[in-house]
């Protein structure tokens, strides 16, 4: 068996972070452990790649909720598996969150955590095209740029935005008002920058850092309250690892629960229904899940405009991806969304309460599993959420078995907020779609469709047409409290030497996409653990 100072369970946003920040002291060996691949593929570097690699099963998981809304539909929930993580497959959208979602973390009790800590680290981790400033990093080792496209259509879409008073910007985290403009995306000359090309890949050759891929972590071991290594499979093989120091769970929002459960903590009941011996009764181990629930609206243009012509045919793929393979331009050196939005859907709030990601390009109906298909038509996709959404749903193992299907419950818009918010966000865009010079280019409403106008109407359309965020947090969430699963520091209650880092410890949703806060999580969660 090997012995290492820390182990690492997860190669993703957060794990790779960590393994660069851990092994940067050539005293200290570090074992990081992926369950997939490496991340050779030439789909992940290429933007346009995500929409394929999010379907393919050697790149990503799909988890399977439980049914739910107004038609029982299954979804399946995708996440990254291979070096990067969901950030090798993700949408690339760069987005923090803003002061107030981390000043509420920090006034939770939870300090160390508010924006005046954040800020440091956000400007550390960034290599922003646009340049240093007050609240922008230059020289750090995560490329982002706004991806500018001067298209008519995208352009049209703006000024629409602009006319109902929102601020065109190029750079969403400078401020929280109403605002909208090309995305800010994680890539950099038409190349992805995942966690792992920016934090894992330059120090591989690290002689003190051992990387294990397709090696799957079931269950951490305990010996006298002690986290003492992991247990899993390693190419089917058993696998067993020590950690004299640490065990850091980065497995992500749904993993992370699962492995504390197989392993005996988490909320009793749970345990002994499947059969797993209580280590520590923690009871909100997989509880207060809290994800986005993205509506979609889909519209017909009125002219051959967008990419559905470009990408929604063989000739017009191979033509992109020769475009792509000559300068890494073209539509894919993009990310899948353009266009970014904040806006409020009560003139009242404070701050924006829904965003919204818009596409030059439309989709066929969803099926679980399966590569997105594009319209043959001319078409334009919206997809939107309520920002901070306050519904709590669930994931529990159902068995012992490492392998049983997670019973995950999303529990979407449970509350009066999220469904009021989510009403007033389809009624938001709807706006926008029918103001010019947008207005001119739309012929008619094809998802969910001018027929769907009542709030019930709107919300089970959102249910039954629209899709997860991608953006579960809160399943092993911080807190100052005797049962909240990790302490501020990080570290899992009940046991010593254990820790969580990843998207799972945040207790509530920042107001955005996830990959950045993920990963400044896990650079502030290194220097903690560092400090010892
Ligand atoms: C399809 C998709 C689109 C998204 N789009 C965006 C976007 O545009 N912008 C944005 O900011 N965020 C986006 N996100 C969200 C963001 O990428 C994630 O929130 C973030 O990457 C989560 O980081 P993490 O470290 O918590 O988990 P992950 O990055 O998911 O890492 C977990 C890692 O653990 C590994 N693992 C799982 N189980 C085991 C096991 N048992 N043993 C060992 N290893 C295991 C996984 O293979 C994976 O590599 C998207 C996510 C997805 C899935």
């Amino acid at each position: 068996m090997t012995r290492f100072d820390y182990i690492i369970a997860g190669a993703g946003s957060a794990g790779c972070v960590l393994a660069n920040r851990l092994s940067a002291n050539p005293g200290v060996s570090v074992l990081l452990v992926e369950a997939g691949g490496q991340d050779t593929t030439p789909l992940i570097a290429m933007p346009g790649g995500a929409t394929e690699l999010m379907g393919d099963p050697a790149y990503a998981w799909h988890y399977p909720t439980r049914p739910f809304g107004p038609s029982q539909q299954v979804e399946y929930w995708v996440r990254g598996k291979t070096l990067g993580g969901s950030s090798s497959v993700n949408g690339m959208t760069y987005n923090r969150g803003n002061r107030a979602d981390y000043d509420e973390l920090e006034s939770r009790g939870n300090p160390g955590w508010g924006w005046d800590d954040m800020l440091p680290v956000f400007r550390t981790i960034e290599d922003n095209a646009l340049g240093a400033s007050d609240v922008r990093g230059a020289g750090g080792p995560l490329h982002v740029s706004t991806v500018d496209a001067a298209e008519p259509l995208l352009e049209d879409a703006i000024g629409a935005g602009t006319a109902l008073g929102w601020r065109r910007t190029r750079d969403f985290n400078e401020s929280d008002e109403e605002r909208l403009g090309y995305t800010m995306a994680t890539i950099r000359d038409g190349r992805r920058s995942s966690a792992a090309s920016a934090f894992l890949h330059p120090v591989m050759d690290r002689p003190n850092l051992t990387v294990a891929v397709h090696t799957v972590v079931d269950r951490v071991l305990l010996e006298g309250g002690r986290a003492v290594g992991v247990q899993g499979r390693q190419n089917g093989q058993a696998f067993e690892a020590r950690a004299a120091r640490e065990v850091i769970l980065a497995t992500g929002a749904i993993v992370t629960p699962k492995i504390l459960q197989l392993s005996g903590i988490g909320p009793a009941d749970t345990l002994r229904s499947a059969g797993v011996d209580v280590a520590v009764d923690s009871p909100y181990v997989g509880g207060r899940l809290h994800e986005h629930r993205a509506f979609r609206l889909q519209f017909r243009l009125t002219e051959d405009l967008g990419y559905n012509k470009v990408l929604g045919t063989q000739t017009g793929q191979q033509a992109a991806a020769a475009e792509y393979g000559a300068s890494r331009g073209g539509v894919l050196a993009r990310p899948p969304f353009d266009i970014v939005g904040f806006f409020k859907t009560r003139p009242d709030l404070e701050r924006p309460d829904a965003q919204f990601q818009l596409a030059s390009f439309s989709i066929q109906q969803l099926e679980p599993a399966k590569p997105l298909e594009l319209e043959r038509e001319p078409g334009m996709m919206c997809v939107a959420y309520a920002l901070r959404p306050d519904s709590e749903g669930s994931i529990r193992i159902t068995s012992a078995d490492p392998d049983a299907a997670l019973d995950i419950d999303p529990n979407y818009l449970a509350t009066e907020h999220d469904r009021t918010t989510s009403v007033g966000l389809v009624r938001g865009l709807r706006r926008l779609f029918g103001t010019e010079p947008l207005a001119n280019r739309i012929q008619h409403e094809t998802v969910p469709g001018p027929g769907v106008q009542g709030d019930q109407e709107i919300i089970d359309a959102g249910l039954d047409l629209g899709g997860c965020g991608y953006h579960t947090v809160g399943t092993c969430a911080m807190g100052p409290n005797d049962d909240d699963v990790v302490d501020p520091e990080l570290r899992v209650r009940g046991v010593t030497g254990l820790r969580v880092v990843d998207a799972s410890v945040l207790p509530t949703m920042v107001s955005g996409n996830l990959n950045g806060p993920v990963t400044a999580v896990a650079w502030r969660a290194a220097d903690l653990i560092l400090a010892g």
